[in-house]
């Protein structure tokens, strides 16, 4: 290159560079460039760590180790492609890593099937992958999914095309890897949740047989289809979750009810009552050791880990129950008795991991002295066997999915503020946590121009105290636009800072970004959320779709604050969100004057393909008044009075809510001139597995918004 025109070039970077901190202006892409770390996952020694990082859609598996914990990058997959890694863990000594490459796991169908967000010509299939700890050859080991290591570190076990497959990882000749994995297994129904056994190669599984499930063992044997699967105590029930005890003598797991029987009311919720059963291996039978009140409250949690059943020594299970009105941690023995609160208080536990020792239980949640750690997660700890609880982290930040290390009250977890994204800590003892991951954030993220939301609160059209984050540039205008985000789930919680799912972070990234740009955002947490206690996320009241008045009240509080326009209000979300602003601009387009409604539900009785009219002993007794109400609470039931204009935006292989839900209301309104824009994402899913795609979608967002809202 000559002198003159790398002088040039030199002088292009240096007037870019000053004119992104003088403008201070960042871009959707500046804010979206964080490296979101999820999947951490610690050896069985607490000396390893390794988890998946994307960093601006380059998905890798990174790895660490005491003393340190620095993160080393294992694989070095650098393109945009979709591919999501998950099920990473290591062997028991140290030397392996697996995981799942591929897939849509936030999905609710077909989890397992390709992912292809680039439109490649031919598909990567979803593969189990190993690599030495010390870095090596990948090796894929086959097309399959959801991979555990057994407990000697021999042998790995995973699903394949709903079967359990066996391969020995220790296989390695040179750069070969030399054996091919077995079927295990062949049963009929989908099996799931593979737990080897502490102490032997025998594999623990779900059986899902459709409208019931059986729990099973097997031997790993050595010779093919030497061994059968033995059953543990069969019934007419839903049987999953098997946990072994350390010992290796006993399966604990959770009962529900099988699906039949009478149609039930379905304008009354019905809760999901379950048990936890104990059986020793020896017998057949099994021993109820907890059943769960029969209320509403009752119901199998519909929370991370649902009953998050864990074996910690022979003597104890732990669980997760939601009956007290929030989701708490107990514990009871293994002879019976009353269950143990270990976390009482008016908060929720979400995320949990059994120390290395099994003595304790770390797990976050939204609790802290000050009255905002409502909005926000912080680490707490607590013994299994005893409720001294403690608080591990607290402050102004969220901290999430701890995990115990080697050497007492060291811990890595990920942690967020309202200003710093999603990050990997590495805590010893008291001091503050540091961060594993500062390095990866390019210099483009825009950490100081970000607004810290604040947490406001208001009443909703039936007098329920909604909360939610206001983002607003202070930059003291009045007169501004304004906007509601609202969130799907619909059991989710928006925080004070960075969310922990990369769904929500996404969003957070656009709040920010709207904000820069002149909007008050207000991002909403109405009801059927978590957070909130159980009366909050279970309203009686379910089928008229109460949350909607909360959006309403939400749009009506901005509609009153001294600095916004009244007439430039508008809404945004995606998912349950998206349906929500779908019946915000249906029902109320004069309070909201645009809104994008991203991968939203429009016709509930389409998505739930409620056979409300299936022939008539299979008809629920309130048939008819359901039908009506939940017609009533879909957006196709508003297009004559939807007057406001609205982006639709959707991905064609979005497996959490079906294309054709876009479609259905978009031809609806083409007949009531409702003006429209659309974008359609070919190939990607309901969380934007391509980066480039996100980015596309928050653009066309922002830009819509500011055209309807900013003129
Ligand atoms: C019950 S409507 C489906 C909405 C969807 N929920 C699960 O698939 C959704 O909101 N998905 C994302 C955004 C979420 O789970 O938060």
């Amino acid at each position: 290159m000559r002198y003159s025109s790398k002088l040039f070039l030199s002088l292009i970077i240096l007037i870019s560079t000053f004119s992104k901190i003088y403008s201070q202006k960042f871009t959707i892409a500046d804010v979206k460039s964080y490296a979101f770390p999820n999947e951490m996952v610690t050896s069985l020694q607490g000396d390893k760590i390794a988890l998946a990082i994307n960093e601006e859609g380059s998905r890798n598996v990174y790895v660490g180790e005491a003393p340190s914990f620095k993160l080393r990058k294992l694989t070095n997959f650098d393109a945009d492609n979709g591919q999501e890694i998950t099920s990473i863990s290591i062997s028991s000594d140290g030397k392996w890593v697996v995981f799942t490459l591929g897939g849509e796991h936030g999905g609710n169908w077909d989890v397992s099937k390709a992912s292809n967000p680039s439109s490649s010509q031919i598909p990567s299939k979803v593969r189990v992958c190993q690599m030495l700890f010390a870095g090596g050859p990948l090796r894929v080991i086959s097309e399959g999914d959801f991979p555990k290591i057994s407990s000697d570190g021999e042998v790995i076990a995973f699903i394949k095309d709903d079967q359990p497959w066996v391969c020995h990882l220790d296989t390695v000749k040179g750069d070969d890897f030399l054996e091919i994995p077995r079927q295990l297994v062949s049963t009929r129904g989908k099996v799931s949740d593979l737990q080897w056994s502490p102490v032997k190669n025998q594999l623990a599984f779900t059986v899902n047989r459709g409208t019931y499930s059986f729990v099973g063992h097997t031997n790993l044997g050595k010779e093919l289809d030497s061994e059968i699967i033995n059953w543990v105590a069969p019934g007419f029930y839903k049987d999953s979750s098997p946990r072994w005890s350390p010992d290796g003598s006993q399966i604990a797991f959770i009962r529900t009810a099988a699906s039949g029987g009478a149609v039930d009311s379905l304008s009354q919720r019905k809760p999901n009552l379950w048990s936890i059963q104990i059986s020793n291996l020896k017998d057949k039978l099994s021993t109820t050791l907890w059943s769960s009140p029969n209320t509403q409250a009752g119901t199998l949690p519909p929370t991370d880990g649902h009953a998050n059943l864990m074996f910690p020594n022979k003597q104890l299970l732990t669980f997760t129950s939601y009956h007290d009105g929030w989701p708490h941690i107990y514990s009871i023995s293994t002879k019976g008795g009353q269950a143990t609160l270990l976390t009482p208080g008016n908060f929720m536990v979400e995320h949990l991991s059994l120390s290395a020792d099994a003595k304790s239980i770390l797990f976050d949640g939204n609790f802290g002295n000050d009255p905002l750690d409502y909005h926000r997660r912080h680490i707490g700890k607590v013994s299994v066997d005893k409720a001294n609880m403690s608080f591990v982290t607290s402050g102004a930040g969220n901290e999430w999915s701890a995990k115990s290390l080697a050497g007492s009250d060291t811990y890595a977890y990920l942690g967020s503020t309202a200003q710093k994204g999603p990050q990997v800590y590495l805590k010893n003892g008291n001091q503050a946590g540091s961060s594993l991951t500062a390095n990866l954030y390019p210099t483009k993220f825009p950490e100081k121009a970000l607004v810290t939301p604040t947490s406001v609160e208001f009443k909703s059209l039936d007098g329920l105290t909604i909360y939610g984050q206001v983002f607003d540039n202070g930059d003291g205008k009045t007169n501004k636009p304004a906007v509601v985000f609202v969130h799907g789930g619909p059991s989710r919680q928006m925080l004070l800072g960075w969310h922990y799912s990369d769904y929500y972070s996404n969003a957070y990234a656009l709040n920010q970004y709207l904000a820069q740009e002149g909007f008050v955002v207000l991002s909403v947490n109405y009801r059927l959320g978590i957070g909130y206690g159980f009366s909050f996320q279970h309203p009686a009241n379910f089928l008229v779709a109460p949350e909607y008045w909360d959006v309403k009240a939400a749009g009506e509080w901005l509609a009153k604050q001294p600095n916004v326009n009244p007439k430039k209000i508008g809404l945004w979300g995606g998912s349950y969100g998206g349906y929500l602003t779908a019946m915000g601009l249906g029902k109320d387009s004069k309070l909201f004057a645009a809104g994008v409604d991203i991968h939203g539900v429009h016709d509930w009785l389409g998505y739930s393909q409620m056979q409300l009219f299936g022939d008539e002993n299979k008809k629920a007794p309130d048939a008819e008044w359901a039908a009506n109400l939940i017609s009533k609470a879909s957006p196709i039931s508003y297009t004559s009075s939807w007057t406001s204009p609205v982006l639709f935006i959707h991905g064609d292989d979005d497996r959490n809510v079906n294309f054709q839900q876009t479609i259905d209301l978009m031809k609806r309104l083409e007949k009531k001139k409702v003006k429209m824009e659309s974008m359609v994402i070919v190939d990607d899913n309901h969380h934007w597995a391509k980066h480039q795609n996100s980015i596309t979608v928050l653009e066309a967002t922002a830009e819509f918004l500011k055209n309807q809202l900013m003129k």
